[in-house]
């Protein structure tokens, strides 16, 4: 029921994994960097944007980004990850919500991504029309423990605030 009290925000927040594998680069909020290894992803298996879309899906409770765009279909294939955020972005346009700000965490041995934070940050709030103080970016390693301590992968996690209008 909406009335005068409704909040005019929501919360949302989205996890992702890839495994490593082979190629040079992996894809991180859209930004290519350069690295030993690649991800074994259907998409561009790019980490932030997932987390990130999952994240505004959530805040709305419109499912995941893997209803939306199911790897069983070969349209995804190869699919530049720019292109969910981009129609998550349009979903919550269309239901009157836009994201305030957003605060995305890298969990990953290598690459390093404090280089390319800066990138990733104005990269995603261009596509979303932000502020770049209003995206951030950070990085976390796992001290060698886990999977991604191992070297095995790559996650990311994201939260975000949607505010009405
Ligand atoms: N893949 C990564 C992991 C970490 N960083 C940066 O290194 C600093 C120290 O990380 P801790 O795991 O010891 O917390 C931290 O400032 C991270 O931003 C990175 O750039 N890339
Ligand atoms: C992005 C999609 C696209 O088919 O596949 P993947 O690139 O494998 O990535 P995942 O994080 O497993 O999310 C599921 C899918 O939506």
């Amino acid at each position: 029921m909406s009335n005068d009290n409704t909040p005019r925000m929501r919360i949302g927040q989205g996890f992702d994994v890839h495994g490593f594998g082979p190629g040079d680069h992996v894809m991180l909020g859209g930004v290519r960097v350069p690295h030993t290894q690649g991800v074994e992803a259907h998409s561009d298996g790019d980490v932030v944007i997932h987390a990130l879309c999952d994240a505004m899906l959530g805040a709305l409770a419109l499912g995941d980004i893997g209803q939306h765009f199911p790897p069983s279909d070969m349209r995804w294939k190869d699919a530049a990850s720019i292109d969910f955020l981009r129609h998550c972005n349009a979903l919550l346009s269309e239901r009157g919500w836009r994201v305030g700000n957003c605060d995305i965490t890298v969990i990953c041995e290598r690459p390093k991504v404090g280089p390319h934070a800066e990138a990733m940050r104005r990269l995603l709030a261009n596509e979303l029309g932000l502020e770049l103080d209003a995206v951030s970016i950070k990085a976390t390693t796992t001290e060698k423990l886990g999977f991604t301590g191992r070297g095995e992968g790559i996650a990311a996690q994201a939260a975000c605030l949607l505010v009405a209008g």
